[in-house]
């Protein structure tokens, strides 16, 4: 159990390598995967400590799926038969039915080889997996799942953008959100020193860009910022420590800092936050990097809510749309996760 897709070169000797996402079929407006785009058939599984699982929950809340695509959290610590629905009563996820998120895995493939891991969408008449995709999946959320949006959604991948978007997430998974795993898994002097400094190099040159402009493509929030997001928001509390990417921290860096404090404060961002899933998930699972599982108690979270100033740079983070409207009740982070 890695957390991040493959445990055995986690803690081997090969480099990091992130596993390929298994299955891949796509829900879209046009079912062309047998898959069409329909409000209540899907259940998005997800755990709230997961960066890549986040940037759904996230766009589900800034699009305002939460009624059409239910949401399944699972406990932040796997055990060995991986995801589990021990938060809900009984162990079961209330909707699926199961105790382990494999037991739709399985329905889906016996068999099928792959890790199991989160985000995932699960065919809930069937019970089957259908994707667990997770760099496919929040993009047609914003480009298939159109229908079902509420008045107002935002844009998060408009057509005339969508090149630099590419560009720019390309860069960004590389360097960060796959970087900090590199870094942090790295079994090898030499590998965890070039994987750390192109963490921070990519920071710095994403430091210039944002000391600009107030988003990192245009001038309103797309995927690309949910992406960037995901990392920053983890990133003093995990991998400044537990990844050793310490060159400074991000409250060292007033743009970055800045800039992840401004979406914190909006609606769909921060309000999906959960630090004590966070915390608990990488400081315990990670018995490799971490073998006292300790968690520790820092950091303050206090200054997330600071006044960040962004607004000056102008741009518009919902474009001509609105922010979404607030979390469901039964959707709220607990008061511990929060800052
Ligand atoms: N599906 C992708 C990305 C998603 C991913 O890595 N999710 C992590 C959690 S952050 C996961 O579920 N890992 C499997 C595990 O830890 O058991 C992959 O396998 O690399």
């Amino acid at each position: 159990m890695s957390g991040g897709g493959d445990g055995n070169s986690a803690y081997g000797h090969k480099a990091f390598q992130r596993s390929k996402s298994h299955f891949t079929d796509r829900i879209t407006a046009d079912g062309r995967d047998g898959r069409p785009v329909t409000a209540g058939r899907y259940r998005l599984v997800v755990s709230r400590a997961c960066p890549w699982a986040s940037r759904a929950v996230i766009s589900r809340r800034l699009l305002g799926l939460e009624d059409a695509l239910s949401m399944a959290i699972a406990d932040p610590i796997q055990d060995d038969r991986s995801w589990r629905f021990t938060l809900d009563p009984d162990g079961r996820d209330p909707v699926l039915g199961i105790r382990y998120l494999s037991e739709a895995y399985d329905r889906r493939e016996r068999d099928h080889g792959t890790g199991v891991s989160v985000p995932a969408i699960v065919d809930v008449p069937s019970g089957e997996l259908v994707t667990n995709d997770y760099q496919q999946l929040t993009l047609d959320l914003a480009t298939e799942w159109t229908a079902l949006h509420r008045p107002g959604a935002p844009d998060l991948y408009p057509d005339r953008l969508r090149d630099e978007i590419d560009t720019v997430m390309a860069d960004v998974y590389e360097d960060v959100n796959n970087g900090v795993y590199r870094a942090g898994f790295a079994s090898e002097q030499g590998e965890y020193e070039q994987a750390c400094a192109r963490v921070f190099r990519r920071l710095e040159l994403l430091t210039s860009r944002l000391a600009r402009q107030r988003y990192l493509v245009g001038d309103t929030i797309t995927e690309a910022d949910i992406r960037l997001f995901t990392t920053l928001v983890r990133f003093d509390a995990v991998y400044h420590g537990h990844f050793k990417c310490n060159r400074w921290k991000l409250t060292e860096n007033p743009v970055l800092w800045a800039y992840v404090r401004d979406l914190f404060q909006t609606p769909g961002f921060g309000d999906t936050v959960d630090f004590d899933h966070i915390k608990r998930h990488y400081y315990r699972v990670h018995t490799g990097i971490n073998p006292t599982r300790i968690v520790p108690l820092g950091p303050d979270l206090a200054g997330w809510r600071a006044s960040h100033h962004r607004e000056e740079l102008g741009g518009r983070p919902f474009g001509t749309g609105t922010p979404p409207g607030p979390v469901r009740v039964d959707e709220e982070v607990p008061a511990r996760g929060r800052p």
